[in-house]
Order: structure tokens, then C-alpha cells, then sequence
């Protein structure tokens, strides 16, 4: 049986949020990478909205990649289901759980949405990482050739999950992310693989970030980097804990607060809905009311 599904965007990363509530299945793996090989469903995550797990949450939400991976956290995907879960309920704050914990997601009166994205994580094998580091604000990491690396020595961190952002001084836009993207993800160094994002701080209160995304590739924006950036950035004392990060896609406020958690704010969009099938990704379209 089918499912309704909204095609929407947060910042250009693209989106399907699929409504699963009461049903026990599960969008598959396979449903995925059907629903990203048409190009007007070409996206970069699903979200899943299921029926609460936890008494006192609204939802459980399933994070799944274009390559039918499972994702522990998505901060763009996190602001559009607020935002369809507003359009449908009129109500404007919601808790959800995910594989990674609980999150929480509010609705402003500016109609911009910020994500309570939980606590950051430093250890290496919380992030994980397949050796032991001490420090893991740089880790020994590069790219490129040995007396001269293109790339190197990463901050990493876990958002719910694994993040590497590596820094450079000047023209963030001239580096072959594509190219050195997929080595990065699946480097040895980490076994789960890892979101790689290359950043420049041009502020105390400003980054660009570009992020090869873990089953995913390049998109216009990631939630989770940026959260991983600012915070990375902060604790190598390049940021301060509050800054505006200017991805392709646009602009996205983060603040590492003062109990540890980090805040996420920015739009969210909504296209076009539909109805799909979440074991084999078949969907058609609504008609236009
Ligand atoms: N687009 C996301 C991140 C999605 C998950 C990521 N690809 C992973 O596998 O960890 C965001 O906005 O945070």
C-alpha cells in the first residue's frame, strides 16, 4: 500500500519526507535507490516519519541516503518534517527520536525552523574512527602528495554522526571536492564511513563549508557539517560558539549553547507531494489542487 511523500528542500539539500505513521515497514534500502534514479525524485535524504517509539515523543524518524544507507542524524531533513508536521498539525514545536537520541524542532514565527541537534561528541571511537587519537581537534589525515597535501590533518566529531572538516586559508570553492570526496568518505580511518566538508573561516562568526555528504555525494547543504564546522571551530579556537555558516544552497545559523547542545536554524521548503510505494520506490505524483 502506498504512502503520502512531499518532495521538499532545507537550503537545497533535497528531501523526501515520507509519512509511515501506522504502519510497521520500513522505507527499503532498495525503494531508495529507485526513487533517486528519476530525476524529479533525485534526492539527498529521505525522511521517515513513523508512529512514536518513546512515551512524551511525537515521532520516530528514520533517516535513510540516496545510496540506501541508514543516517543517525539530518538537520535540513530535521527542519522539513517541523515544517510539514506544522503545515498539517498548526502546531509549532515537536520532539522527535532517532537512532541517535532525541531531538527537538520549532517552528519560528519568521517561519524559519531550528533543530535542537543534541550534543557533539569528540572521542574517536565515538565518532568513530578505526585508531586510537587523543586530540581528535586535528587528526593525521591527508590527501594529496605527502610533502605537499591538498587537504589535511581534519577536526573530526559526531553530530549522531561522523563528521571530518578539514580547514583551508583561501578559496574554499577551488578545491575537487568530487574528486577527493569519495576517497575521504571511505578512508580507512573511518569505519562507518564520514561526511567530509572542507572550511574557511572568513570571520570569527563566519564559515563557508562544501560537503561531500556520506551516501549521498555533493550537496547544496548539510545541517550536521555545519553544526560539526562551528563546533570543530570553536574548539580549535578559530570561531567563536555562534556563527552564520554560508553553504552552496544559502545561509544557516548554529550556536553551540551553554548546555552543550547545538541549535540549527534555517528554511525549509516544501514542492510537491505524492503517494509511494516504501518497498519498491514507485510513486506518482498528486494532482496540482
Ligand atoms: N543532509 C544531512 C546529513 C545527512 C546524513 C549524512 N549523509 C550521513 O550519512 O551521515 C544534514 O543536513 O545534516
Amino acid at each position: 500500500m502506498n504512502v503520502p511523500f512531499a518532495k521538499m528542500n532545507g537550503l537545497g539539500n533535497q528531501i523526501i519526507v515520507a509519512d509511515m505513521r501506522g504502519r510497521t515497514d520500513r522505507v527499503s534500502a532498495e525503494a531508495a535507490v529507485n526513487i533517486n534514479a528519476r530525476a524529479e525524485t533525485r534526492f539527498d535524504q529521505i525522511m521517515a516519519i513513523h508512529d512514536p517509539r518513546t512515551p512524551g515523543t511525537n515521532n520516530y524518524i528514520e533517516i535513510i541516503n540516496s545510496d540506501g544507507s541508514r543516517a543517525e542524524a539530518c538537520g535540513n531533513g530535521m527542519r522539513c518534517v517541523v515544517q510539514a508536521l506544522t503545515a498539517e498539525q498548526g502546531r509549532h514545536r515537536f520532539i522527535f527520536e532517532t537512532v541517535a537520541g532525541i531531538l527537538f524542532g520549532e517552528e519560528g514565527e519568521d517561519g524559519l525552523i531550528t533543530v535542537d541537534m543534541g550534543t557533539p561528541k569528540f572521542a574517536w571511537y565515538e565518532i568513530p574512527l578505526a585508531e586510537e587519537f587523543a586530540d581528535t581537534r586535528q587528526v593525521e589525515l591527508q590527501i594529496g602528495p605527502i610533502d605537499a597535501p591538498v587537504l589535511h590533518s581534519p577536526s573530526v566529531a559526531s553530530m549522531g554522526n561522523p563528521h571530518a572538516t578539514f580547514w583551508v586559508k583561501d578559496d574554499v570553492w577551488s578545491f575537487a571536492l568530487d574528486r577527493f570526496g569519495p576517497l575521504l568518505e571511505n578512508h580507512p580511518l573511518f569505519p562507518e564511513r564520514a561526511n567530509i566538508s572542507i572550511a574557511q573561516v572568513t570571520a570569527p562568526d563566519r564559515i563557508i563549508l562544501r560537503t561531500w555528504e556520506r551516501g549521498a555525494g555533493l550537496t547544496e547543504a548539510c545541517g550536521t557539517a555545519a553544526c560539526a564546522a562551528v563546533v570543530n571551530g570553536a574548539r580549535t579556537r578559530r570561531t567563536a560558539r555562534k556563527a552564520t555558516v554560508t553553504l552552496p544552497g544559502g545561509d544557516l545559523a548554529v550556536e553551540w549553547q551553554p548546555d552543550d547542545h547545538v541549535a540549527l536554524t534555517g528554511p525549509a521548503e516544501w514542492e510537491w507531494g505524492g503517494q509511494l510505494d516504501p518497498a519498491t520506490g514507485a510513486w506518482t505524483r498528486d494532482e496540482a489542487a
